[in-house]
């Protein structure tokens, strides 16, 4: 049964978990300066996993700290819900981010003297907020770690270590979950086991996944894909598979160094 995803800040379409338009990322001033994003107009519907692509360098990660309130804001409009990123102060941004964002990082970032429970439930302990027993053994049950909710991460293979971090990022059912490179630290069948957590937390949880990744094959594990190119949004995919990602990437590669 689908979980309905949490019902407020919704966008006026009340169908958009995170929108940018015409937004733009400038690094840096003078000889120096980057363009890291040349106004990418994009929505990221609700309780669906959108795959984030593109060569090294074409803004992938600024984006998506461009949307989790991250990094700053050049130009243009970021909004969460409904709420604009663009002009909050650095202590409203981080409020953003810990009661309505979850993050997933290559990195697991779990405190080695916490069991995995204690891994998982920490944010929320620090946000002041109670987890809801019931939307936790649902979390826990889809990235299958009942059984191992009292080892320490060192008990924990590499995979099972992501696995807590993905039911740290679901616990607080935040509206939008970003992942960076999710698996890459993992070898493919602990990434293809991760990936299809975070699949089954938008299928069956209703969670919204934005995912930032290189890698075709977690690419075809998203219900759309998103291909930018130095800083601009140049195409996208609907129900993506592996093969269809790489022969995009392939097709884009080839114009690329004949144009
Ligand atoms: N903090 C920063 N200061 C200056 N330039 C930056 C900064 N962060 C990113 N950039 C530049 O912005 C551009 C986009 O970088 P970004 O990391 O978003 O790309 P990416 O697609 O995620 O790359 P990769 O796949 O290699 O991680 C690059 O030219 C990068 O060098």
């Amino acid at each position: 049964m689908p979980h309905p995803a949490p019902a407020q800040h919704t966008d006026s379409t009340g169908t958009v978990a995170a929108r940018a338009v015409d937004l733009t990322k400038v690094y840096g001033a003078g000889e120096t300066r980057v363009l890291a994003l040349d106004q990418v107009s994009v929505a990221f519907e609700r309780s669906r996993f959108t795959a984030i692509m593109g060569p090294s360098g074409s803004g992938k990660s600024t984006l998506m700290h461009c949307m989790a309130g991250l990094d700053s804001i050049s130009a243009g409009s970021a909004r969460l819900g409904e709420t604009e990123l663009t002009g909050l102060s650095d202590s409203r941004l981080t409020q953003l981010r810990r009661d309505r964002v979850g993050f997933v990082f290559q990195t697991f970032n779990l405190l080695p003297t916490l069991n995995a429970l204690e891994n998982i439930t920490l944010p929320l302990g620090i946000a002041g907020r109670r987890p809801d027993p019931e939307w936790l053994d649902l979390v826990v049950g889809t990235v299958g770690l009942a059984g191992r909710l009292k080892h320490r991460p060192a008990q924990l293979s590499g995979g099972q270590q992501q696995r807590v971090a993905v039911a740290r990022a679901l616990a607080g059912r935040p509206e939008i979950v970003f992942g960076d490179e999710p698996t890459g630290n993992l070898d493919s069948r602990a990434g293809a086991e991760i990936l299809g957590f975070l699949r089954n937390s938008v299928r069956e949880l209703g969670q919204t996944v934005v995912m930032v990744t290189h890698d075709p094959v977690a690419a075809g594990y998203a219900d759309r894909v998103v291909f930018l190119a130095d800083g601009r949004l140049v195409d996208e995919m609907t129900s993506p598979t592996a093969e269809r990602v790489l022969e995009h990437m392939k097709r884009y590669d080839a114009r690329g160094r004949t144009s």
